[in-house]
């Protein structure tokens, strides 16, 4: 069964969302990163991108907050665009661990294998494949010129958070040099790690989470800018790496919660892709133990079950303005 919403049924569930969980007070900031344990822990905003470049936003939308590992997502593609989806399975892989995003013990139990790039071995697996291979600035205007496509506008790191991280990221050298003596490391695994590092540490606004997902969403052309990001192939394949990991060790439960293909970040983000349809994302600090934003979760668990965006369920909900435009 085909369900036709229009951007003004959208507007007012983002907004009913807000209103529902703006008093939620579960969880706690990330505190073993130094600064997001002071970043205002009641900021919450909501925000979704529709086909036709509409951006809907509620709340605190302007903030810049740490991507974190959302930032995951933008390298998981670029790889794949750069090498191809078969490479970066190859090198990489695209297994759930069902562990906490920091597991070494994923690395070992997974034989060596880094996974999928959405947990942090994987990911610094992917930052040490960005090309051009061995050139540390090369690979960061990559980056940053990818997520700006993404975003269709600009980013920069948050040199507080980038220093925050470099300063407590212990765990993270492990695992790069543990990938190395796995050869699951393709450059400098020092590099690799200070790449990963500041990616994390990029500033983005709850309106450019919801601009990325909407360019996934609408196979890698950016419905803001009309730019063709990145080959329209790879938007089935993030997605299913969103939807088999993007929440760890809880991400069986959120996506039978919802059915919604999302990615989630420390710093309380969430973007989550509806295929062919729209973006959305919300922001909130405080986190569950799995380190995934309380709030950012109920909010858009509302947004999917209200809009019936669950991409498993037998009502597959479009936008009637696209269908009017496509006729
Ligand atoms: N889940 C996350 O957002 C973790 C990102 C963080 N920079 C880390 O590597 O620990």
């Amino acid at each position: 069964m085909i369900q036709k919403i229009d951007n003004a049924t959208v507007r007012e569930a983002v907004q009913q969302a807000y209103e529902r969980c703006k008093n939620e007070t579960g969880g706690k900031n990330a505190d073993y990163i130094p600064y997001l344990a002071n970043v205002p822990s009641t900021l919450f905003g909501i925000a979704a991108c529709l086909p036709d470049g509409e951006v809907i936003a509620v709340g605190d939308t302007d903030y810049k907050f740490g991507i974190e590992s959302v930032s995951k997502v933008p390298t998981a593609i670029l790889a794949m665009n750069q090498y191809s989806a078969q490479e970066v399975l190859t090198k990489i892989g695209a297994d759930a661990t069902g562990l906490p995003f920091n597991s070494i013990m994923a690395i070992l139990l997974e034989n060596d294998h880094p996974s999928t790039p959405l947990v942090n071995a994987g990911a610094i697996s992917a930052c040490s494949m960005v090309q051009p291979v061995g050139d540390s600035d090369g690979k960061w205007k990559a980056i940053t010129g990818f997520i700006e496509g993404l975003a269709g506008s600009q980013v920069e790191v948050i040199d507080e958070l980038y220093k925050s991280e470099t300063a407590t990221n212990f765990n993270n050298k492990s695992i790069a040099w543990l990938l190395k003596n796995y050869n699951r490391i393709y450059d400098d695994p020092d590099m690799a790690l200070d790449i990963y590092t500041r990616q994390c540490s990029i500033g983005v606004t709850a309106k450019q989470l919801a601009t990325m997902a909407a360019t996934i969403a609408n196979g890698g052309k950016n419905p803001v800018t009309k730019q063709q990001v990145f080959k329209p192939e790879l938007s089935p394949k993030i997605a299913s790496m969103m939807a088999t990991v993007g929440f760890y060790e809880h991400t069986g439960d959120w996506l039978f919660t919802t059915g919604l293909p999302a990615k989630t970040g420390v710093g309380g983000g969430i973007m989550g892709v509806v295929p062919g349809v729209m973006g959305v994302a919300a922001f909130a600090p405080p986190l569950d133990e799995a380190g995934n934003s309380v709030k950012a979760q109920k909010a858009l668990a509302y947004i999917a079950g209200h809009l019936n965006l669950n991409i498993f369920g037998t009502t597959r909900c479009v936008m009637a303005e696209k269908e009017a435009a496509q006729a």
